[in-house]
């Protein structure tokens, strides 16, 4: 997949008539959505996906089988592997004349095993999304309706605490929110390296802004060798917790200060957390740190134009409303042109969107 306009929407149908049966049943679908992530975080948490892959093998096994022997009872387990097959993630097999269930990973599922040797998936995603700290917000979610200017539910449930400053104070959350970040962005640096062929030509030096673990530099470092030296820039917390990595120089600071400058920079699900003069101010410091010419590559989710039951506008907007409650009421999915905009109001000449992947975009900002 690789496009200068984004994928095209799903034909908009028309809300089929429901009769009040079907529209009683739909919203009970609704009112209990909950149980879907917190199913999917409890056989996380017990360790069901990496089990049943079994270094590649995906052989459906039963509830019991998944426990250990003489478990007292295996049905609690199958009931949350039922509805995660409902949902997609397993496939579920008959066995036994049709007496025992048995699940083996879908292709969804496996976003669950780890598939790249930092050892971190989609799963550290879901235990990131779904930790304590986390669920907190989300019961203040009308708050920041009601006081759009004010602190983000996060916020609020944590005695004014936003939360990359909440991570930084508690060494658990710092490490899941590392792990999390890398676990969603390995495979899709793949998709981008595969996508952006010459994209990083001619650079010497590269900054990662909010490089978390150094993940997405590495990466770009291995496929483009003609960059010599990396800077995985972070705040200092973040950086005294990533791993080393050759050829990588991790800096701590904060990004509304100063950007080590570098011949180009890259910037990933930054811009998304914070409000609109927040990210002009990182867009300005990025702009400061570059040479004339010198190009920031910033990957963020860019929100559809038009509003349909896709998966893909279904992820996005869901992500847009986790963005409002976690990070900054006013921080959220951007449309292209509201990005080209922010380009402009920080003094950058040139911007395109390239669309290599169904959740980011790629936004090449030109000094
Ligand atoms: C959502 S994460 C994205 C991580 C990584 N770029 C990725 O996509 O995998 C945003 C990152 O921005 C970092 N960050 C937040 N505030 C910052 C600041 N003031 N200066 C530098 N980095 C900051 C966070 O610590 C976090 O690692
Ligand atoms: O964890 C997330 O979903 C996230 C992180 C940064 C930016 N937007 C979303």
């Amino acid at each position: 997949m690789s496009s200068s306009s984004p994928p095209a929407a799903e034909p908009a149908t028309a809300a089929p008539e429901m009769s009040p049966p079907e529209a009683r049943l739909a919203m009970m679908e609704l009112a209990n959505m909950i149980a879907v992530p917190m199913a999917l975080t409890a056989v996380i948490r017990l360790g069901v996906p990496a089990a049943v892959w079994a270094g590649g093998a995906n052989l459906p096994l039963s509830a019991a089988e998944l426990l250990p022997a003489g478990h007292p009872d295996p049905s609690v387990l199958e009931r949350l592997l039922r509805l995660l097959a409902s949902r997609g993630v397993f496939s579920e097999h008959a066995a036994d004349g049709g007496r025992e269930r048995r699940y083996a990973l879908t292709a969804v599922g496996r976003t669950l095993v780890p598939s790249a040797p930092s050892g971190a998936s989609y799963a550290d995603y879901v235990l990131q999304h779904h930790q304590d700290a986390l669920v907190l917000a989300w019961p203040r979610l009308h708050e920041a309706v009601l006081d759009p200017a004010g602190p983000e539910p996060f916020a609020r449930a944590h005695a004014g605490v936003p939360a990359y400053a909440y991570y930084g104070q508690d060494r658990d959350a710092n490490e899941v929110m590392l792990r999390a970040m890398t676990g969603v962005s390995e495979p899709f640096m793949e998709a981008l390296l595969d996508g952006y062929e010459g994209g990083f030509e001619g650079v010497g030096t590269l900054v990662d802004v909010g490089g978390s673990s150094g993940a997405c530099l590495e990466m770009i470092m291995r496929r483009v060798p003609t960059i010599r030296e990396g800077v995985n820039f972070d705040l200092p917390d973040v950086v005294a917790a990533a791993p080393p990595i050759a050829g990588v120089k991790h800096v701590g600071g904060d990004m509304f200060k100063s950007i080590p400058s570098g011949d180009a920079i890259f910037m990933k699900w930054v811009l998304t957390t914070w409000t609109n003069d927040e990210c002009t101010a990182i867009l300005k410091k990025c702009h400061d740190a570059l040479p004339d010419g010198g190009k920031l590559v910033a990957c963020e989710p860019v929100v559809p134009e038009t509003t349909d039951a896709s998966t893909r506008t279904r992820a996005l907007l869901e992500n847009d409303i986790f963005v409002m409650t976690t990070y900054r009421t006013q921080g959220r999915e951007r449309s292209e042109e509201e990005f080209r905009q922010l380009g402009i109001a920080a003094g950058f000449a040139g911007f395109r969107a390239l669309y290599l992947d169904p959740f980011y975009a790629l936004l090449e900002y030109v000094k």
